[in-house]
């Protein structure tokens, strides 16, 4: 709680002398001049679907393959997910602030849990952490596993009418018992800052449509592409999962980022031929160690969401994360790699904070 205090008391400060400087929304760098130890980045704006009909990069498309060699030494450039991360809150933190000032507003997140699955809890805690770090006025309901479905529709029911909430996040997956499709479709769709209503994923599947929201985690690895200046359009792609949470909507956004994608699933025969071609693969599988060094093509470029819990009793908790690819072999074989931890979970948290800033804006109609 201090430590989010005394950042948003430093994002303030930097904030203001920004805005007194009339800083360019161009700017990269504010150096806060108070504590150098604390620069404020103003990053590129984020993922959107205007999309242009060439896409900007910020550095030569083959900036990773020219490091890449086939030996046994690591070639992969490391794309920290956690870092980026971090730039894009303190613009969120920014911007909260700016909005607070001007009109005396803040963005609201409301979460809903229900039941107590251990991973759950700890993204949930996490995305309050994080909006506590930027000034975001965040609510949180849990409710029982056993519960029944009313009561996850009048508690979401709850959150739609009140004005001072701009998001809400249901935490999946629900109890068997609770029937997600029925739940989810209560869901204001102006709220939906997870981008799972139907007509959210409708609008991001057709062209020429906007959806209100951009799924979260894909919004993540589509960031992390283009901020490490990797070029997506005319680029072959192979997402591996189908989910509707992840899998599907990343492919649907790469695609509107003009890449040629396929999908490899559960059903897929010889995945590892279909991704040996892809100059970009991202994986959301939930299998460990899925994809080995040998389904990688030289220089491609991997996004690993997996997030899945191994046994380790050397570890804290007992156990430790690992994602879908095999790291050690991957860095050997691609041009840049997601770790996990600190790749895309922490990107799933500042789209889900980007998303819930865009929709107070646009409830508040401030620019
Ligand atoms: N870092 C982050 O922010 C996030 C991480 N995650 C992580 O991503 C992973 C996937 O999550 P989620 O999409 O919800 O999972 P789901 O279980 O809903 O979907 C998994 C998908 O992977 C496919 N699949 C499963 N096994 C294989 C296999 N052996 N080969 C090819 N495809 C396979 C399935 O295919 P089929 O459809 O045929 O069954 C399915 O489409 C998990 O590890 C999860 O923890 C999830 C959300 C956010
Ligand atoms: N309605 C809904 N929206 C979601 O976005 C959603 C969901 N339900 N259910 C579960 C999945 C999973 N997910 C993650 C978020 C953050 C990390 C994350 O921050 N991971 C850290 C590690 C966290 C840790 O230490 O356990 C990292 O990769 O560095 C991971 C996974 C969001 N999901």
């Amino acid at each position: 709680m201090m430590l989010a205090r005394t950042m948003m008391r430093r994002v303030a400060a930097a904030c203001k002398k920004g805005v007194r400087n009339g800083t360019p929304s161009t700017t990269r760098t504010i150096n806060t001049q108070m504590d150098d130890s604390y620069p404020i980045l103003i990053s590129p704006s984020l993922v959107s679907l205007d999309l242009p009909d060439i896409w900007p990069t910020n550095s030569s498309p083959n900036e990773f393959r020219s490091t890449c060699r086939c030996s046994n030494e690591q070639t992969a450039a490391i794309i920290d997910g956690k870092s980026i991360a971090g730039e894009i809150m303190s613009r969120i933190a920014c911007e909260v602030w700016r909005m607070k000032e001007s009109i005396g507003r803040v963005p609201g997140l409301a979460v809903i849990m229900v039941g107590q699955r251990r991973d759950s809890q700890t993204y949930v805690r996490n995305k309050i952490k994080a909006c506590e770090e930027t000034g975001i006025k965040s609510s949180m309901t849990e409710l029982h596993g056993n519960c029944k479905e009313d009561e996850v529709v009048n508690v979401l029911s709850r959150f739609n009418a009140d004005p001072s909430i701009h998001g809400i996040l249901l935490q999946l997956p629900l109890p068997q018992h609770l029937d997600e499709e029925k739940i989810l479709d209560v869901m204001s769709l102006e709220k939906d800052v997870d981008g799972f209503h139907p007509l959210n994923i409708g609008n991001l599947a057709m062209r020429g449509r906007q959806p209100l929201f951009i799924p979260c985690t894909p919004k993540g690895c589509i960031e992390l592409l283009m901020r490490s200046g990797v070029e997506i359009m005319g680029k072959k792609a192979v997402v591996i999962g189908r989910s509707n949470i992840v899998g599907l909507p990343t492919s649907l956004l790469l695609q509107r980022h003009h890449a040629t994608v396929s999908i490899v699933h559960a059903f897929t025969k010889n995945p590892e031929q279909i991704t040996c071609e892809a100059d970009i693969v991202v994986t959301a599988a939930g299998v460990p160690n899925l994809v080995r060094g040998n389904w990688l093509k030289p220089g491609a470029v991997v996004i690993d969401v997996g997030t899945n819990p191994i046994e380790d009793p050397s570890c804290e908790f007992g156990y430790r994360l690992t994602g879908d690819v095999c790291y050690e072999e991957a860095v050997r074989v691609a041009s840049a790699v997601t770790p996990v931890p600190g790749g895309v979970g922490p990107m799933t948290i500042a789209m889900l904070l980007s998303n819930t800033l865009d929709s107070a804006k646009r409830a508040y109609d401030f620019t």
